[in-house]
């Protein structure tokens, strides 16, 4: 039994790949209506713990649980769409962003695309503008909005705005805040320990694939330094 409010639980997860150990009998709770950074350095194994929580990769031992119930025993799709995934790098699949918005939800009203792109701090005229003409803020925004539109529980962002402008990236952070203030939860793999600091509850440090610290965001650096 997952302690009360827990959205992943992680039981002794260990992932190989290759005769490499990617992470190694992790232990850890992710918390829901909260927002979650996973630190450490390059090579930690923070993409690999955020892409098994909605199966893009899985366990070579241990057991993952989403909200009590073993991932295995989820249908993949159903599991995607109640844990959505946002890349580094914004990525539109049509030339028009309400198009793009409808992507995993055909019959998106345009009134609730609107609504959802207010959601993520841009302006609802935006809806009949075509995707090629984005700045990168606005894709990675448009993109926040497309996997808003499935009406996930959990939103995995691996380094959201590491490929944005400072401005761009502010704006982000800011609409990242939103939405976990909104009740969502949010899984953000970060480089940018002051942004970690900024934007997230809690922190998993993972470092050569082992989970060496976890507590408050507030800690971040002290929960660095001691590992
Ligand atoms: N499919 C794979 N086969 C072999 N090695 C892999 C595979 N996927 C990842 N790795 C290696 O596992 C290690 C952890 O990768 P991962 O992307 O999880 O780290 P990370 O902490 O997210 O790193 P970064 O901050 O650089 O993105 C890296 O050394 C990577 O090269």
């Amino acid at each position: 039994m997952d302690a009360p409010g827990t959205a992943f639980a992680l039981d002794h997860v260990t992932v190989r790949r290759d005769g490499r150990v990617l992470l190694d009998e992790v232990c850890a709770d992710i918390p829901a209506s909260a927002c979650t950074a996973l630190v450490g350095p390059s090579g930690a194994g923070k993409s690999t713990l955020l892409r098994l929580l909605n199966r893009l990769a899985e366990p070579t031992s241990g057991l993952v649980r989403f909200q009590g119930r073993p991932l295995p025993q989820l249908d993949v799709l159903e599991l995607r769409r109640r844990v959505a995934l946002v890349g580094q790098q914004p990525v539109l699949l049509t030339d028009r962003v309400l198009d793009d918005l409808r992507v995993g939800r055909t019959d998106l009203e345009e009134e609730r695309a609107a609504a959802l792109l207010e959601r993520v701090g841009l302006p609802a005229g935006m809806l009949e503008r075509a995707t090629a003409g984005l700045s990168g803020g606005e894709a990675q925004r448009v993109c926040l909005a497309r996997a808003l539109a499935v009406e996930p529980q959990v939103l995995l962002l691996d380094e959201p705005t590491s490929a944005l402008d400072a401005a761009s990236a502010q704006a982000v952070e800011h609409t990242i805040k939103d939405l976990v203030a909104g009740g969502l939860a949010v899984v953000l793999v970060s480089h940018n320990t002051p942004q970690a600091r900024r934007i997230a509850d809690h922190v998993l440090v993972l470092r050569d694939g082992q989970l060496v610290a976890a507590g408050p965001a507030e800690d971040i650096d002290y929960l660095q330094e001691g590992t």
